[in-house]
């Protein structure tokens, strides 16, 4: 058969695929009527795509945005969760790198030797030729791995990756035997720039922000500002970058931006980083990028405090967000003594529903992780009083993980590769899963602690409802805290109450179905009474236990405070009853027991800050 019918078959046989994943009813919401050949990329990419990766057809971000990113010119994607912006950016990039001839390549460990010091640089030099940049470690290692899928078939192009917490030697050598697509948080490539000779960026072609707005809330602003300049990638250049420009790039640089969320910050760093960005997934109100560069804050300033941005902030937070059409988003009010009951609760009553059920469960600190999952862990089913057999049985019978920034990297490594496994499990996290992070089938998303920013909460119930699945998301607040709807009405997000009293009412209580009147408020169901008074047993047992509740306790509080702008009328310390926070760490202590102890410390901080403070005046002093 000559070469040419073959194509034709093969591209009929596509067709009726793409056919295929359409006929799903969420499908056309998701998908394109197209095949990714029609979108310009090679056969053997489009192969790679649909063998190794099952992806039959592009969702329509990704037929927005692929022909405009292979076209060459600056893309900055706003889109929702879960809508495939991962392969939207790294398709269009592994297509240009595959068409170099001669073939992109590693020599034998030449790149030490800095080749481009004795004669000029040429394509096939080992350098980083697209530099991808993620905010976080799990985020890299994802990208990464999507990228050694889609590079199977393309053997000379080289994926690699750095971040913060690895070793610097390995890396090192890592880049010095070649890298042509580079995974890297900012923190680490920038250490790799000022430091490791033998990174060579001079072809670099693509730099890529991949969930934008979190490398900049993340406090990396100033490393991204310095980055570009180093890369000689800054928009509004000074004369001295200009020089190191020519020093650098003889290759037309793009860049490309995405993220789920848009604010200023954002903004921003498309204005320094992209020369008349396409725009992908906006209207134009929602992004002015002026020509005229004048007025540029710096990405490491604090935006909300500066008074002159009060009027775009105002616009910005009346934009909508754009979240998945299939998600079902719920709250529920829970007062706060009783707020670890309804959650033990909830979730008892969802992985009793369903065998196969993946929840993630966001918390505002690392404490509150740990002493959540240590619960869980051990807390046992509450029938123990009456048999010893049943004693043995967790009350959540469910794969248990827990996720958070203070966890040895290797143990983060590893739950995030089991939870993507499992099917059936409970993920306890902080917002380090809340970005970008793509976890199989996980059909429940519960904002046990509030999000604060409405952006946050975006992006947390973002990892449930991915690609046309159905997903739930619930947001617990606390009566005082009902008007945090209104601020996601805003940003046109509704959400219905989700019944708790009917989830109460639902456990057996001694063994019996309860007889319980209608009407009884949350506080006082008999169901509730139980399972705190035994929780606050099972946590004051064990001194151990007790510990990590107290300083899961401070860390709640602290953290609670620590609410930004608008939503620190709705968030207020001050309305909070220390007591009951306590109960909601099953802590049986009076408040000012917990509170005096979180009190001293706080005292404590202060009198250290202000002999820090006095200590740095009275340097200043001796230097004047
Ligand atoms: N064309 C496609 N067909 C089928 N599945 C796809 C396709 N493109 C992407 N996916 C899958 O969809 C899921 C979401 O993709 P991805 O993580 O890139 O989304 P995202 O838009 O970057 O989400 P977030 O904003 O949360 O980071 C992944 O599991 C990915 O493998």
């Amino acid at each position: 058969m000559d070469k040419r019918k073959r194509r034709t078959e093969e591209t009929s046989m596509e067709e009726n695929k793409v056919k295929k994943a359409m006929s799903k009813p969420e499908a056309s919401q998701v998908f394109a009527s197209c095949s990714f050949s029609s979108l310009g990329l090679h056969p053997n990419l489009c192969d790679q795509l649909r063998d190794r990766m099952g992806f039959e057809a592009p969702t329509l971000i990704q037929a927005q945005a692929i022909p405009v990113i292979l076209s060459g010119k600056h893309v900055l994607v706003n889109a929702a969760t879960g809508t495939g912006k991962t392969v939207a950016y790294l398709a269009p990039v592994i297509h240009h790198l595959q068409k170099y001839d001669p073939r992109i390549q590693r020599s034998d460990g030449t790149f030490g030797t800095l080749p481009c010091v004795l004669r000029p640089i040429t394509i096939t030099d080992i350098c980083v030729v697209a530099l991808v940049l993620v905010p976080t470690h799990e985020l890299c290692m994802q990208v990464y791995e999507i990228l050694q899928k889609l590079l199977h078939r393309f053997h000379w192009i080289v994926p690699g990756y750095i971040m913060g917490g690895e070793n610097r030697s390995k890396e090192k050598a890592r880049l010095r035997k070649g890298i042509s697509i580079l995974v890297a948080t900012p923190g680490r490539l920038l250490d790799h720039l000022k430091n490791t000779a033998s990174f060579v960026y001079s072809n670099l072609r693509w730099i890529i922000f991949d969930e934008a707005d979190m490398i900049l809330e993340l406090g990396f602003g100033k490393d991204i500002e310095e980055i570009l300049e180093l890369l000689g990638s800054r928009q509004n250049k000074s004369v001295s970058e200009e020089k190191q420009i020519s020093k650098i790039a003889e290759f037309q640089r793009q860049n490309l931006l995405l993220s789920a969320t848009l604010n200023d910050k954002v903004n921003n760093l498309a204005k320094i980083s992209l020369e008349n960005p396409i725009m992908i997934g906006l209207d134009d109100k929602t992004l002015q990028i002026s020509p005229s560069l004048e007025g540029l804050k710096s990405l490491g300033s604090d935006v909300e405090n500066e008074v002159e941005d009060s009027e775009k902030i105002a616009r910005s937070s009346n934009d909508e967000y754009k979240l998945p059409v299939q998600l079902f988003q719920r709250y529920v009010k829970v007062p706060c003594g009783s707020r670890l009951v309804a959650l033990l609760s909830i979730l008892k009553s969802l992985f009793e529903r369903e065998s196969s059920y993946k929840i993630v469960v966001f918390f505002s600190t690392c404490n509150a992780v740990d002493f959540h999952y240590s619960l869980l862990s051990e807390f046992p089913s509450l029938s123990k009083m009456q048999s010893e057999a049943e004693a043995l049985q967790l009350f959540l019978k469910c794969k248990l993980f827990r996720l958070h920034g203070n966890m040895k990297h290797e143990d983060r490594r590893t739950t995030f590769q089991s939870f993507k496994t499992e099917k059936s499990a409970l993920l306890l996290s902080t917002d380090v899963a809340a970005r970008g992070l793509d976890f199989p089938k996980v059909r429940c998303i519960i904002q046990y602690d509030s999000p604060g920013e409405a952006t946050e909460y975006v992006h947390r119930v973002g990892r449930t409802a991915r690609l046309g699945e159905r997903g739930d998301s619930l947001l617990f607040l606390q009566p005082v805290e009902m008007d945090y709807l209104q601020e996601l009405e805003k940003h046109g997000v509704s959400l219905t109450e989700y019944p708790l009293l009917k989830v109460f009412d639902s456990f057996p209580l001694y063994s019996q179905k309860q007889n319980v009147k209608k009407f009884v408020s949350v506080e006082m169901h008999p169901w509730v009474l139980n399972l705190q008074k035994t929780l606050e047993s099972f946590v004051t047992a064990e001194p151990q236990r007790k510990k990590l509740a107290k300083d899961a306790f401070c860390s709640w509080v602290r953290a609670y405070t620590a609410h930004r702008g608008e939503l620190k009328s709705i968030f207020m310390v001050k309305k909070l009853h220390l007591g009951h926070v306590a109960r909601s760490f099953a802590l049986k202590e009076q408040p000012s027991l917990v509170g005096q102890s979180f009190q001293i410390q706080s005292k404590k901080r202060k009198r250290d800050q202000n002999q820090k403070g006095l200590s740095k005046k009275r340097k200043g002093a001796k230097k004047s």
